[in-house]
């Protein structure tokens, strides 16, 4: 197949190299445009690759068979909007992230969209990134022209194993939300590692079932005690990992916050329902994040 990979970060090369060791025709999408793109890999055994692609070319893009979007949520509406209008009408649009809200954003598109979400894990350190863990990747359509496209799943099975198809993708989504909704603000408001929320379970408990409400408004019902353990279970397979808001905090980079737990305030505000604890932790959240924003537009210089 021909696919563009939008978003070469951590988790774009990651696809980018597997799509390119099966043999498929590839190139890069950056936000600043170049002809090539060259990135190095640690694969999990250890290995290391150097690849270099084609990058930002609008005819490869107008015959591509998928546009597969590795960026962060915060980035997905804009960019795949711009791009859009040079695909061919049937391309499918795959996006995976963290967080939930650009399939509403992109409501008006016409082309197929699928949505994704992951637990494969990868980090960028230094030149290279680091793919750290293996995962599934659990995807499913995201408007009605979306329905028709279940075979993606065992095309990208085939090149990043796990890849499950799910005709109704948005529990997985919720379930993949809840976890960024406990760990994600948790972990960037104590500083710690996942498993460092082990001392926390009241928080847990307390988010978790503000959660579990929202679900079942949304219709999808699950308890908050399965909401626990299935997070819980999440933390003590990642106790190591330093979540991603944490490391965007670190580095004074926008978060994710506002399609985490902002889209659960979101959906809970849409069914009346009012949610103290992830109100609070949003609120926290935002206040670090506007704290280095404004610092950062403030810097000498900023105004040339
Ligand atoms: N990494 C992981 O292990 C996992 C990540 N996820 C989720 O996957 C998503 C991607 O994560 P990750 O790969 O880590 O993020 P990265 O920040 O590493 O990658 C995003 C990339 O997109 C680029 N980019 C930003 N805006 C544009 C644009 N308009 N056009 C083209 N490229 C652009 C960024 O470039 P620049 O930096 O120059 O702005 C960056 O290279 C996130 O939602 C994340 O939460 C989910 C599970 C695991
Ligand atoms: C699952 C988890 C919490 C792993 O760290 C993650 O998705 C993230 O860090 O964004």
């Amino acid at each position: 197949m021909n696919i563009t990979v939008l978003g070469c970060g951590a988790l774009g090369q990651v696809w980018l190299s597997a799509l390119l060791s099966q043999g498929h025709q590839v190139q890069g999408w950056l936000r600043v445009p170049q002809d090539t793109f060259v990135f190095n890999l640690v694969n999990l055994d250890g290995s290391k690759v150097q690849h270099r692609v084609q990058a930002n070319s609008l005819s490869q893009l107008a015959q591509c068979d998928l546009l597969l979007v590795t960026l962060k949520a915060w980035q997905v509406s804009n960019a795949v909007k711009s791009l859009a209008s040079h695909l061919r009408p049937t391309c499918p649009i795959l996006l995976i992230h963290n967080g939930m809200g650009t399939q509403e954003e992109l409501r008006q598109l016409q082309n197929p969209l699928l949505m994704g979400v992951t637990t494969h894990a990868a980090r960028r350190e230094g030149n290279q990134v680091i793919h750290v863990a293996s995962g599934t990747t659990h995807i499913g359509p995201g408007n009605k022209q979306g329905e028709a496209w279940s075979e993606m799943a065992d095309v990208l099975q085939a090149v990043l194993p796990d890849v499950a198809w799910h005709d109704t993708i948005r529990a997985a989504c919720w379930r993949k939300l809840t976890v960024n909704c406990v760990i994600n603000p948790l972990t960037a408001l104590y500083d710690c590692p996942n498993g460092g929320l082990k001392a926390f379970p009241e928080h847990i408990n307390a988010i978790c079932s503000e959660v579990a409400l929202v679900m079942e408004r949304e219709g999808l019902h699950i308890s908050q005690e399965n909401l626990v353990s299935y997070v819980n279970q999440v933390i003590d397979n990642t106790a190591e990992n330093i979540s991603s808001m944490l490391q965007d905090v670190r580095i004074q980079r926008h978060t994710e916050i506002d399609y985490i737990t902002g889209y659960l305030l979101q959906r809970g505000r849409a069914h009346g329902l009012s949610l103290p604890q992830n109100s609070q932790l949003y609120e926290q959240i935002k206040r670090k994040e506007n704290d280095y924003e404004r610092l950062g537009t403030d810097m000498p210089g900023s105004w040339n």
